[in-house]
């Protein structure tokens, strides 16, 4: 007699459109899990993350880091010289070679790729190369492209849709890829731009402004606001923009890009007030748009938002109960580090494993300019506008010795604790590396620790962390 296996037993088939952070992480939760994981990706594994976005942009800005040490080692008193024919030592002329650093980004970005394929392929997922859709609720078609023809097809009891975003364009400012970019097209550049106008100053245009004047190009930022970095930290925006200024970069606010045209020399970027800005280069980065047109997603039933991104609850599922939508293409913070947890969440929820629904209250991000931006938890602007309930404490690094021996002028620690309680509900760090300096914050949030708990932990003595005790210290609240 034939056994029977019920469909509950049998093997769970899942299927992933897209590998980037979001859908390579699922891939590997299911493969762990024991599922037959499919992963259908049109480019390559990693996705935007690894071959265009972070890992690329985040090179640069090593490079533009390490620009920057040589220009302000004088204040140090290390001094470079060589000797000139007359025996006089002559300053050398520090210069970035472009196609070099470009050169370098582009293969650690390919090789990281293939790095994660072959984690993937030794997990035993089956990979595919192509355009993916749905086709129902529970199946998914691959194709060669866009327009291309159909030639594979599969059966899957839970599908994954993690398709990333794509740059937004402008019509009347349409990239070229030689004078008019999108950040995905500026690793094409052999030399540094003479005057590179940067449209947008969210968190893209300000670390390509940021790097891009570090590495010695003249640089405009066209930024719509008040003040760069709009929805982030005032406090830290304003430091930011006043370091733009005084490394000479034109921070034009308030004005926004209506078009920008392509001349025989360069690009004019004219703005909706009238003015207009020449230069060599023009990048767009005026946000990005979900990839999921196109891809059957109302067909079979799925919501989404008006901007296109797929609605999804707290363990990443859609409206239907076999389909879940990780990172860009959902509506959650655009983060590599949220795709990853939304993917493995996905995973765990739809195989049956124990499931934390995911806190974006807890979510700690960098802005990779010079210097960084760090946040975490609830924002100062919740806590004026009665959203939270908390006190704010700031400390300038000027204060702290650490930051005296290494020259560090800009920057501050900021800490936000629950009113009554102490507990640490949000902290956002100005600083050189403030990336790695933003964890303990983030810990003792998670953990709901207090600031007098977190006071009472040793800081090394030099270091900026001390910064991070100090602020806990003085939010210490004496009882009447
Ligand atoms: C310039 C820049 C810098 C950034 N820096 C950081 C950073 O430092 N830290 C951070 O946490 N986040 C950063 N981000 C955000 C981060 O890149 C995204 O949050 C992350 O890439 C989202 O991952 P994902 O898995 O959703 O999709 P993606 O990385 O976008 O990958 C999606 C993949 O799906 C593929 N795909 C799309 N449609 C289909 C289809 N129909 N069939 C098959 N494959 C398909 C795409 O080709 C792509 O490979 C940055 C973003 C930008 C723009
Ligand atoms: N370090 C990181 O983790 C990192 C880096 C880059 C991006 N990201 C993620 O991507 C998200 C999106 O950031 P983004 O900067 O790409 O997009 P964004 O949408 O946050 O910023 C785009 C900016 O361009 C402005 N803009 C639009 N049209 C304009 C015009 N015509 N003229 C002038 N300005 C115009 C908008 O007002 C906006 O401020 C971020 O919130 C972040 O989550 C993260």
């Amino acid at each position: 007699m034939m056994e029977r296996v019920s469909a509950f037993e049998r093997k769970q088939r899942v299927v992933i459109i897209g590998g980037g952070p979001g859908g390579y992480e699922a891939a590997l939760a299911g493969a762990q899990l024991g599922a037959e994981v499919t992963l259908i990706e049109r480019t390559g594994v990693g996705g935007s993350a690894i071959l265009t976005d972070v890992v690329p942009s985040k090179s640069l800005i090593a490079t533009a880091e390490s620009a920057a040490a040589i220009r302000d080692a004088n204040q140090l008193g290390v001094q470079f010289s060589v000797r000139g024919a007359s025996g006089r030592p002559q300053k050398p002329e520090v210069a970035v070679n472009l196609r070099a650093v470009n050169r370098r980004l582009l293969s650690l970005a390919a090789k990281q790729s293939l790095d994660m394929k072959a984690d993937l392929e030794r997990a035993g997922v089956t990979i595919v190369q192509g355009e993916g859709r749905l086709d129902g609720p529970g199946r998914v078609v691959v194709s060669t492209g866009r327009q291309g023809a159909d030639f594979d097809e599969f059966e899957a009891d839970t599908i994954v849709v993690s398709v990333g975003a794509t740059p937004r364009q402008l019509a009347s400012a349409m990239p070229d890829g030689e004078r008019i970019l999108t950040w995905t097209q500026l690793y094409a550049l052999e030399e540094v731009p003479e005057h590179l106008i940067v449209v947008g100053s969210g968190v893209t245009g300000a670390e390509f402004a940021s790097a891009y004047s570090l590495i010695g190009a003249e640089v405009t930022l066209v930024s719509s606001r008040e003040q760069v970095l709009p929805g982030e930290d005032a406090d830290a925006a304003a430091v930011i923009e006043d370091v733009f200024r005084r490394q000479g970069m034109h921070v034009l606010s308030k004005s926004r890009a209506e078009r920008v045209e392509r001349t025989d020399e360069g690009v004019v970027v004219h703005l909706t007030d009238g003015r207009s800005v020449e230069g060599s280069h023009c990048l767009m980065a005026v946000g990005s748009i979900p990839n999921t047109d196109g891809i059957g997603l109302e067909e079979a039933g799925i919501e989404t938002k008006d901007s296109g991104h797929i609605l999804v609850n707290r363990v990443a599922r859609t409206n239907l109960p076999n389909v879940y939508a990780v990172g860009d293409c959902a509506d959650a913070l655009p983060l590599a580090s949220v795709a990853s947890m939304q993917g493995r969440t996905a995973m765990f929820h739809a195989l049956g494993d124990a499931v934390d629904p995911i806190s974006m209250r807890t979510v700690a991000s960098n802005i990779f300019t010079q210097p960084e931006i760090a946040t975490v938890g609830w924002t100062q602007k919740q806590i004026e506008d009665g959203i939270a309930q908390g006190e704010v404490y700031r400390i300038d690094l000027a204060t702290n010795a650490r930051a005296k021996m290494m020259g560090i002028e800009d920057g501050f620690v900021k800490l936000f604790a629950r009113t009554g309680s102490g507990t640490v509900i949000g902290g956002v760090i100005v600083a050189p590396k403030a990336s790695e300096l933003i964890f303990p914050v983030t810990m003792a949030m998670e953990h709901r620790l207090t600031v007098d708990q977190l006071a009472r932990v040793f800081p090394v003595f030099p270091s900026l962390t001390v910064s991070i005790a100090d602020a806990a210290r003085a939010m210490h609240r004496v009882e009447a």
